[in-house]
């Protein structure tokens, strides 16, 4: 059954045992020209059969595939055809139940497929596997004939059409990298089977993990402005709640479906299913876990809300926004991300990944070893003279920024967080947690296969966590033929997106920073007035414990063991947050006032044990200038901070100007302020939902506060959360909130009075 190559699968499981003390599942290093696995060929067995050649893909360059899904445009370049305007077709997963090719571990073979609705299967047979693989979502589907399926959302956008209801289903599980699926998932299956492949790879070393629907990343929501999206999240993770964020979306009218717990919701408990919905505004976005640390164990998937062509002002700049296009990175640990919290001392200290995986795929090379993984790498296919949009999704979770750059090809930024900027050329792109970018990639090199680089920046520069992926022209060769790009010697870097440093207000052509993007959609001119109607300073930096302090009898102090061995507590405007017992959206009547601080009203026992439920009201339709200062005493972290519910302009990003000054805190931010040194613009600030505030730094954000609600904002780094860098903008008053969902799940504490013991009855 396709165990020919020396590698057979029996001989992996060898392998297996004798990595065993490593914990590792390794294999034997290869010929350097089996390294990758083209991904159109995952629908075999090949990536098993390690050192082997692929025998009927080395040589070929047509799309007919032996097995699976068949390419149906077997003499087109590009068989997308161009009939759907400036977008092309969207497609992808029309054919595969795993949404955007990426997401699914052994997908690819679907790639390229014309738009049908429902995809054909290679017998013939219409395929309904896009559906989900629960019973339950199929039986909701055909309930209601209103639902439609993702791969019938998943399609090009045009003006007048009306908008669907888009129905999705997760099931979220414990689950296992390498698990016993990965056998079922062998040559010869039938298509049905490999469709239906259960098998998650990642970078192919064992682990346990999370997963919605059995994938890595989860099930990708593709959809066209108007939609309505409906996710049920059905939760089966045994002893866990959980909530799913959809990072991006405004959630305006639909402010109970944000997912933050206890600040939007109760979290769903372990057997319940929480129903989502809502219509999401234009832009890449992704979903991902709420609560603890779930999204590092792979709870998370991105989110595509297309516009028709004449909406985007940048759809001229490209030909085609594929599903097969979005590029979501994540970093990855080898084990439970509650292993690394609050921290180890001895062995696998900190919290920095060991890899990084391109929509869930990647190889690992074990530094102890030096044996390395053979399983796919993400490739995505181009065609010559072509301009295809990418949209890139960074849903790290560690405080290490992401540097991507494809060998060869530069990139034109025409959006961050899905808001449309001016187009701008850069090489390479540095993204921090949280963040998005689109950019256009013209096919205008040589037709070949090109490298594409992940490094994880910062902390991660000490593992060297990196990953590769393959950027194919369509009929061109698998492999590229340079020498693939090390941690070390790396694709050259070229012009910048968003460096490190934060110099943005020198005159330089190596770099762009987020604040010298444009938007490319006006902002509101009110937004831009000199004077705001609220402005927030927002100081955020570690507290540091003296271990003495904080392990004192009868306390319980909240502390994450940093790299470094420091135990760290985080504080904005010197408050560490902890959540309310329940969602102040939905049963505010019923908390204590005394729950609540901000700045103005700090808790007693300030500084020593600052915990409560930082919140900043705001009056409906105000306009809130943020100024966010860096207080943290390390050189190596930039924080970013995501805010839920809308999007600010960034006005205003730097560092003190007064080169006496070793570290800015809010005191000299002020005094900077007050000489007017702040740097401001107002020319077309770019809109973002996520920003890092630079190293030693600060940024200075402007909003509309027109979206009623309690919106999370916080460092989206997920430790970082966990310790309390968090606060809610509560925006407007309870009148101004839609009305509680009827049976929307509650919570609190359970307090009832003590009742005196019976009498003994005899
Ligand atoms: N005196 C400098 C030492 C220092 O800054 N130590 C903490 C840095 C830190 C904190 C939290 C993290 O999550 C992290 O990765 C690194």
């Amino acid at each position: 059954m396709g165990c020919s190559g020396r590698y057979c699968l029996l001989t992996l499981f060898l392998c297996l045992v004798t990595e065993l003390a490593l914990g590792v599942r390794v294999v034997p290093k290869r010929k350097k020209e089996a390294i990758n696995v083209p991904d159109d060929q995952s629908t075999s067995a090949s990536w098993w059969q390690a050192g082997t050649a692929t025998p009927f893909r080395e040589s070929s360059n047509s799309f007919s595939s032996t097995h699976g899904l068949v390419q149906t445009h077997p003499t087109a370049d590009d068989p997308f055809g161009s009939s759907f305007g400036g977008i092309g077709s969207t497609i992808g997963p029309s054919s595969n139940p795993y949404g955007h090719s990426g997401s699914g571990p052994l997908s690819g073979g679907v790639r390229n497929n014309p738009l049908p609705s429902i995809a054909r299967s290679a017998n013939g047979k219409l395929s309904l596997k896009h559906l989900d693989f629960t019973s339950s979502a199929t039986a909701e589907l055909r309930r209601n004939p209103a639902l439609s399926a993702p791969d019938e959302c998943a399609r090009a956008c045009r003006e007048n059409e009306p908008p669907r209801i888009c129905y999705y289903h997760f099931t979220l599980e414990l689950y296992t990298v390498l698990g016993a699926a990965c056998q079922v998932c062998t040559p010869n299956a039938t298509n049905v089977v490999w469709s239906h492949c259960q098998c998650v790879l990642a970078d192919g070393v064992e682990r346990g993990i999370l997963t919605a629907n059995r994938m890595l990343p989860g099930p990708s929501i593709q959809v066209c402005e108007n939609d309505k999206v409906v996710i049920d999240v059905e939760n089966h993770m045994e002893g866990m709640e959980v909530t799913i964020h959809w990072h991006g979306i405004w959630q305006r009218g639909s402010q109970y479906y944000d997912g933050v717990p206890f600040v939007t919701q109760c979290p769903i408990q372990q057997g319940n299913t929480f129903r989502y919905q809502w219509q999401g505004n234009a832009g890449t976005h992704f979903w991902h876990a709420h609560t603890g640390l779930q999204k590092l164990d792979g709870l998370y998937g991105s989110i595509v809300v297309r516009q028709p062509p004449s909406k985007d002002p940048n759809s001229h700049l490209y030909d085609y926004d594929l599903t097969t296009h979005v590029m979501l990175i994540s970093d990855w640990l080898h084990e439970d991300a509650a292993e690394r919290y609050p921290g180890r001392l001895a062995v696998n200290t900190g919290q920095d990944p060991e890899s990084v995986l391109i929509n869930g795929k990647g190889q690992f090379r074990d530094p102890n070893t030096g044996f390395m993984t053979n399983t796919p790498l993400e490739t995505f296919t181009i065609t010559a003279g072509r301009r295809y949009r990418f949209r890139m999704i960074n849903a790290f979770a560690s405080v290490c920024p992401a540097q991507v750059t494809f060998e060869g090809h530069n990139l034109t930024v025409i959006a961050t967080d899905g808001e449309p900027v001016q187009p701008v050329q850069v090489n390479t792109i540095i993204s921090f947690s949280g963040e998005r970018y689109d950019f256009v990639i013209e096919a205008n090199n040589i037709p070949g296969a090109y490298w594409i680089q992940v490094r994880g920046l910062g902390e991660c520069g000490i593992k060297r966590a990196q990953q590769l992926g393959i950027l194919r022209y369509a009929r061109g060769p698998y492999q590229p033929s340079s020498p693939a790009p090390t941690y070390d010697i790396g694709i050259p870097q070229g012009v910048v997106m968003n460096p490190l440093d934060a110099m943005c207000h020198i005159k330089r052509d190596d770099a762009v920073c987020v604040s010298n993007l444009k938007s490319a959609k006006p902002v509101d001119q009110a937004l831009l007035q000199e004077r705001p109607d609220v402005k927030i300073f927002l100081p955020f930096r570690f507290h540091f414990y003296k271990p003495k302090d904080l392990f004192k009898e009868n306390t319980y102090r909240n502390f994450l063991v940093a790299p470094g061995g420091d135990h760290v507590l985080s504080l904005v405007d010197e408050i560490s947050y902890s959540a309310p017992p329940a969602p102040p959206l939905s049963q505010m009547h019923e908390l204590s006032p005394d729950l609540f601080c901000n700045g103005d009203n700090r808790p007693p026992n300030c500084p020593v044990d600052c915990r409560c439920t930082h919140m900043i009201d705001v009056p409906l339709n105000s306009i809130v200038e943020i100024v966010l200062v860096d207080e943290v005493q390390s050189p190596n972290l930039s924080h970013p901070f995501h805010l839920h519910g809308t999007p600010y302009n960034v006005i205003g990003m730097g560092r003190s100007p007064d080169k006496n000054i070793k570290k800015i805190n809010l005191k000299h931010a002020l005094d900077l302020d007050r000489k007017g040194l702040l740097h401001r613009q107002y020319n077309l600030p770019p809109f973002k939902d996520t920003l890092a505030v630079p190293n030693n730094g600060y940024v200075v954000l402007r909003l509309k506060a027109d979206n009623p609600g309690y919106w999370l904002f916080h460092c989206h780094f997920i430790y970082h959360i966990v310790i309390g860098m968090n606060l809610i903008l509560h925006i407007g008053t309870q009148r101004d909130l839609p009305p509680v969902p009827p049976n929307f799940p509650r919570c609190g504490h359970h307090l009832p009075s003590i009742t005196p013991p019976f009498y003994p009855i005899h």
